[in-house]
């Protein structure tokens, strides 16, 4: 052990000396009494949900394994130590044989509990299950059909056959629609050619590429002779063997004739993965390789397709939500181990004096300011982590009844809501650590980069935004222009029961707001609800004009130019939903805690302060917008709003060790309980 590291414990030691101490200076600044500590099994039973008998099998073998130590933070390792580790941390996991590929379908609910489970551990082995069962096992289950089923699923769910997804270019990532990799069908071989024409169309970032990958799902251009030209008929999914069977020199095998691979190598992140491009001259696959669920050709190269070719890139897309849900949980799951790492050091770090008589120094977690960084993520985390359940709730319980198209704007809009919240909590972490948050050893750092691709990996938030705007903009305007212009439905349903003034709550009088309003859910949730109306409202009669004006053309010039004008109002409004949703999501798992049997009043008095203080906390980043629209008023609305923050932190903060040992990060995460043991 470097002196460093001694030194560290010493520290840690001398400071658990001082618990009292921090119990002390917590008392004189909270509002709740010793008695009503919150229940820490309550709440770590409400996160792990109904399959932590899984997550603590996950946890166990973590603790357990050596593989899971996580060497390339102590010291450099090549880069293709880091990668047979990683390989062999996801061969482990795969013989705890917690869950089947295709729970992805048949069980979301638990194989999403179990995704988010595998991302305590290096965020590299997640990724490695992301690329072979979300990516390369989910185009063949979602896209293919039985004999592709039968063929491959069982030894891609073993982890005997490791796969690619090869959808991204070099030259075409967010617009995937743009690819340029060819299919062209021979009539009499009965194969497909798979050819990448350019530079640019080579396939570009896929993991598993550059080493452990026998085959690839690559979505070509698919080209059919038409006379003496030929038609392109769209993207469509093909499985390409990319390499052969384990070799003298080489256990992954050699690359097959006609495919060329390039590694990407060093990341600022995913080090353990193998990503790289791939390009392809005159690759021949069989007729059969083709994933046919939503199209095929036949032997006499005659296109069959179940949708109409407008929808069909759409369709083929649509069915890859639940790798962008367990992305999202990715990032949640970086973000609760970044706070559990920092609240045990600012409850244990030391600096300065209440005054200056007093020789003794005082956590940093006493000062409101480190309050800020922290707790409210921590409201965030147990926010989202419920909205998460939810949804997966809803995609396990209704099946194919909960619309594609809300699953889609589901998963767009919280992956990219979540991996920005993982992000902004992570700097924050860091920052509170000190100069202690640049050892790579003390994780922060290492969470923060990888936090940061998820905001671009599964599609990039910003582009995903615009989907989610897109979807509920076509709800509204389906409203608007129909002969009930005011009865809204399904995502929208909450508009009909908007009142134009608030929900009286002991009102403030005078033009302010009372503190009781201003603590209160209903008048958060009015709230919410008021700002994703008038954004979607006002977007709308930006894009069709006012209602009695000239309607704009869409797909013109002019609507793409007023689109453009609009893009800041999509992160708005994809924010402003994904905040709605998850206030109400929130409040659905408190409430079903609240009737449980176990539960306490205390630890649902803290939820729901949490609650509280998740929402307030959006709603100050918008603070401009609800003055604007006169929802909030007042002269001192903008203190008031932070003082209620501030103490709601603070009385949060005594439990803030309670709510993230919750959160149940393996010891072997968590620099400073390694230290102590
Ligand atoms: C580590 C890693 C692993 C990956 N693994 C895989 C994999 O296994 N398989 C695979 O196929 N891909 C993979 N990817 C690729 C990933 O999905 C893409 O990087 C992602 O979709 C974004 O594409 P891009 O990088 O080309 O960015 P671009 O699309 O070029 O975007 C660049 C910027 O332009 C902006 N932009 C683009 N279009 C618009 C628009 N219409 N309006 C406003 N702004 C816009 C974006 O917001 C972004 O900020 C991986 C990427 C990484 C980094």
């Amino acid at each position: 052990m470097d002196k460093a590291t001694l030194r560290r414990i010493d520290n840690t030691l001398k400071h658990l000396t001082k618990v009292s101490d921090i119990e002390s200076l917590h008392k004189s600044t909270t509002t709740l009494k010793d008695e009503e500590i919150p229940n820490v099994k309550l709440l770590r039973s409400m996160l792990d949900g109904e399959f932590h008998f899984d997550r603590d099998r996950l946890r166990e073998l973590f603790q357990s394994s050596n593989t899971f130590n996580e060497n390339f933070l102590m010291k450099p390792i090549t880069t293709d130590e880091h990668r047979e580790q990683t390989l062999q941390a996801v061969s482990e996991i795969i013989q705890l044989q917690l869950v089947q590929l295709s729970d992805m379908e048949k069980n979301p609910k638990k194989f999403l509990s179990w995704f988010e489970s595998i991302s305590m551990c290096d965020p590299s082995i997640s990724l490695k299950f992301a690329v072979q069962y979300n990516l390369w096992g989910g185009t063949i289950l979602f896209l293919g059909t039985k004999k592709h089923h039968d063929k491959y699923l069982s030894d891609i769910g073993s982890g005997k056959l490791l796969g690619v997804f090869g959808l991204t270019e070099l030259g075409h990532g967010s617009n995937v629609n743009g690819l340029e990799t060819i299919a062209t069908f021979d009539t009499t071989t009965q194969e497909f050619i798979i050819n990448s024409p350019t530079w640019e169309s080579q396939k570009y970032w896929p993991g598993n590429i550059s080493k452990h990958g026998k085959m690839a799902t690559v979505f070509a251009r698919l080209l059919l002779k038409n006379n003496n030209s030929s038609k392109d008929m769209g993207i469509h999914a093909f499985v390409v063997p990319i390499r052969s069977g384990e070799s003298h020199n080489n256990k992954y095998g050699e690359l097959l004739p006609g495919v060329t691979v390039r590694d990407i190598s060093l990341k600022s992140c995913y080090n353990g993965i193998d990503n790289g491009g791939l390009s392809f001259k005159n690759v021949r696959i069989p007729r059969e390789n083709m994933l046919d669920r939503f199209s095929r050709v036949d032997e006499n190269g005659v296109y069959h397709s179940e949708i109409p070719s407008n929808r069909h890139f759409a369709m083929t897309m649509s069915v890859f939500f639940i790798g962008r849900l367990c992305l999202s949980l990715n990032a949640l799951c970086l973000m609760k181990s970044g706070l559990s790492i920092a609240i045990g050091y600012a409850k244990n770090r030391h600096q300065f004096a209440t005054t200056t008589k007093s020789k003794k120094e005082i956590p940093i977690l006493v000062y409101s300011t480190t309050q800020l960084r922290l707790i409210p993520y921590i409201a965030r985390s147990y926010a989202l982590d419920c909205a998460h359940k939810v949804i997966a709730d809803l995609l396990t319980n209704n099946g194919t009844n909960t619309a594609k198209d809300v699953i889609h704007s589901y998963s767009s809009g919280f992956k990219a809501i979540t991996s920005w919240a993982s992000v902004e909590s992570l700097q924050l972490s860091r920052e509170v650590l000190g100069g202690q948050g640049f050892r790579l050893c003390n994780r922060i750092p290492m969470l923060l980069n990888h936090a940061d691709l998820i905001t671009t990996g599964e599609g990039d938030n910003t582009v995903l935004c615009q989907q989610v705007t897109k979807f509920l903009l076509a709800k509204y305007h389906s409203v608007i222009k129909s002969s009930e212009p005011s009865n809204f439905k399904g995502e929208l349903a909450y508009i009909n029961s908007i009142t134009s003034q608030p929900p009286i709550i002991g009102g403030g009088g005078g033009g302010d707001h009372s503190l009781t309003e201003l603590i209160s859910i209903p008048f958060h949730k009015w709230l919410l609800e008021k700002r994703e109306y008038i954004l979607i409202k006002t977007l709308h009669s930006r894009l069709y004009g006012r209602l009695d004006d000239e309607l704009i053309e869409p797909n013109t010039e002019r609507w793409f130019s007023n689109w453009n004008q609009s893009l800041p109002l999509c992160k708005m409004i994809t924010k402003a939903n994904v905040d709605r949703l998850t206030q109400s999501f929130f409040l659905q798992k408190i409430n079903q805690l609240a009737s449980s049997f176990s539960a306490d009043t205390n630890t649902i008095y803290l939820l729901k302060n949490l609650c509280r203080l998740d929402t307030l906390c959006q709603i100050q980043k918008d603070l401009g917008f609800f003055i604007n629209n006169g929802l909030l008023v007042g002269e001192s609305i903008w203190i008031q709003l932070q003082d209620e923050i501030t103490h709601l932190s603070r009385d949060i903060s005594p439990h803030a060790h309670l709510l993230t040992e919750a959160f149940a990060i393996p010891n072997k995460f968590n620099p400073l309980q390694k230290s102590i043991e």
